[in-house]
C-alpha cells in the first residue's frame, strides 16, 4: 500500500497519488480517538475504496437515503451493519425526483446531525482478532499523502488529510449533484433535461407515479447511478416507500444488474412512532396540530386490513378502499367540528390523495372479490396541511 493511516478525531483526505485533488474524505471519530465513519464526496475515492473492499473479499451493503435521518433509516443501517462488514449510506437529495413545483429547496438537510446519529449507533471497534477475521489488518487502510494547504474551500470543515479507513464499517457517500449528474444539465424540468433517464414503464405511472409523474424516473435514474457507483452486494430499502422498493427490484431484474441482484435488494419493515405514524423525513414539516392528525392514514389502512381479515376473500377491493376512505372522511369531519382546538388537530386541512389496493408483483389494482390467497398491498397518500404523507400495509406476504 502506498498510503498510511493517521488517527485523528476529525480529518480528511485531499490528495491522491500524483497530485492534489479536491478535498474528498472526512473521517469522523466515535469519541475514543479512532476514525470510524468516513465521508466520501467523489466518485474516484468511492471507487478506490470499493476496489479495496473487493480485493479483501469484504461484502458491501448500501443504504440509499436523502438524509434528515430518523429511526427508520437507522434501522436500515443497523441491519446492513449486522450482516456485512462494510456499509455505504448514501446521503443525496436527488433533484431529479422533485418536480419543479415540489419541495427540493425546503427538503430538510441536517448533515452534521445525521453524522452524529450514525456515529452513535456504530458498534464498538472490532478487536484486532475480529478484524483479521474479516480479512482486514489493523494497519490496512486507504492512505493519502500529507495534508495540503491548498485544499478546496468547499470542504472547510475538514481539517487535515486522511484516507478512507477500510476498518470503518460505515462509509457515507454524500456527493454533489455534479458528481451524480456529470452532464450538469437541467435536472428538475424533465422536458428540458438532456442525458440519461431510467424509466420503469408499467410500474412507474400508478399510485405514487400518478400523483408525482416524474418521481420514479428520478428515483430509478439515481438508484441506477448509485448501484453503478457503489456496486453493492446488498441494498436496503424501507417498506414505507413500498412502490419504490418493489419497482427497484423490477429495475435490477430488467437491467440484468448483478450489484445488487433482485434477491439481494432487501426491503425492511416500516418503523413507526407510538401513534402508528410512519417515520418520514418530511414529518419535520408537521405542526403539532398536524402531527396529532397524521396517524389517520395508518388507521385507515388498518381498518381495511382488519375488514379483510374478518370477512375473508369474498370481500372486494372496492369494499376495502371504501372502508379505508371512510376513516379519513370521518377524521375530516371530526377536525371541522373541533376546528379551534389545536391540541386535537383543529384547523388542520386533511386531504385524501389516494387509497389503493394492488398486486405486489404487477401493481395491478385489485377489484372485485379478492380471494383468500392474494398477496397484495394496501397503500395510501394524504396531505396534512401542505405535507404529503404516504403509508402502506401488506396482506398475505411480508417484506424480507
Ligand atoms: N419509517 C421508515 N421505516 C423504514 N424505512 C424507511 C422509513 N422512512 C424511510 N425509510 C426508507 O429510508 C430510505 C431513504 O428514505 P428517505 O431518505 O426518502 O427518507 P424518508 O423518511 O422516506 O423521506 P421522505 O419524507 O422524503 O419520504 C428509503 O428506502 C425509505 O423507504
Ligand atoms: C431511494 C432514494 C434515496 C433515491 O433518491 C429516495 O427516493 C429515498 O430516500 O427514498
Ligand atoms: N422517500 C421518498 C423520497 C421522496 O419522496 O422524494
Amino acid at each position: 500500500m502506498l498510503f498510511s493511516i493517521r488517527r485523528a478525531s476529525s480529518s480528511s483526505a485531499s490528495v491522491v497519488r500524483g497530485g492534489i485533488r479536491k478535498m474528498i474524505v472526512r473521517n469522523i471519530s466515535n469519541g475514543n480517538g479512532a476514525p470510524r465513519i468516513s465521508v466520501i464526496r467523489t466518485l474516484g475515492q468511492l471507487r478506490r475504496w470499493r476496489k479495496e473492499a473487493r480485493d479483501k473479499g469484504l461484502e458491501v451493503g448500501v443504504v440509499p437515503t436523502m438524509g434528515a435521518l430518523h429511526e427508520g433509516h437507522l434501522n436500515l443501517v443497523r441491519t446492513s451493519l449486522s450482516r456485512h462488514p462494510l456499509t455505504v449510506m448514501t446521503l443525496f437529495v436527488n433533484p431529479m425526483q422533485f418536480a419543479p413545483h415540489e419541495d427540493l429547496s425546503s427538503y430538510p438537510r441536517t448533515f452534521e446531525r445525521d453524522l452524529s446519529l450514525l456515529q452513535s449507533i456504530l458498534p464498538p471497534l472490532a478487536s484486532p482478532r475480529q478484524m483479521r477475521g474479516l480479512g482486514v489488518s489493523e494497519h490496512d487502510s486507504f492512505r493519502s499523502p500529507q495534508p495540503s494547504s491548498s485544499s478546496s474551500s468547499s470542504s472547510k470543515s475538514v481539517s487535515s488529510s486522511e484516507g478512507v479507513n477500510i476498518n470503518s464499517p460505515l462509509i457515507i457517500f454524500a456527493p454533489t449533484p455534479d458528481v451524480m449528474y456529470p452532464l450538469k444539465g437541467e435536472l428538475q424540468d424533465l422536458n428540458n433535461h438532456k442525458g440519461v433517464e431510467v424509466d420503469v414503464k408499467g410500474w412507474a405511472e400508478v399510485m405514487e407515479g400518478a400523483s408525482r409523474p416524474q418521481f420514479f424516473k428520478g428515483v430509478a435514474t439515481v438508484c441506477t447511478k448509485i448501484f453503478n457507483a457503489v456496486e453493492p452486494d446488498h441494498a436496503y430499502f424501507g417498506q414505507k416507500d413500498i412502490q419504490q422498493a418493489l419497482l427497484l427490484r423490477i429495475l435490477v431484474k430488467d437491467l440484468l444488474l448483478s450489484h445488487p441482484t433482485p434477491s439481494n435488494l432487501h426491503i425492511l419493515p416500516t418503523t413507526r412512532s407510538e401513534t402508528g405514524l410512519a417515520l418520514s423525513s418530511r414529518n419535520a414539516y408537521l405542526s403539532p396540530s398536524e402531527l396529532y392528525v397524521s396517524p389517520v392514514l395508518y388507521r385507515s389502512l388498518s381498518a381495511a386490513r382488519e375488514l379483510y381479515m374478518a370477512e375473508g376473500g369474498d370481500i372486494t377491493g372496492e369494499d376495502l378502499i371504501s372502508a379505508s376512505t371512510r376513516v379519513i372522511l370521518d377524521e375530516q369531519e371530526r377536525i371541522l367540528s373541533t376546528f379551534t382546538k389545536e391540541s386535537e388537530g383543529g384547523g388542520t386541512e386533511l386531504q385524501l390523495d389516494y387509497i389503493e389496493i394492488f398486486d405486489k408483483d404487477t401493481f395491478e389494482p385489485i377489484r372485485g372479490p379478492i380471494g383468500d390467497k392474494r398477496q397484495f398491498v394496501l397503500a395510501g397518500a394524504i396531505r396534512v396541511g401542505k405535507t404529503r404523507l404516504i403509508d402502506n400495509l401488506l396482506v398475505g406476504w411480508e417484506v424480507d
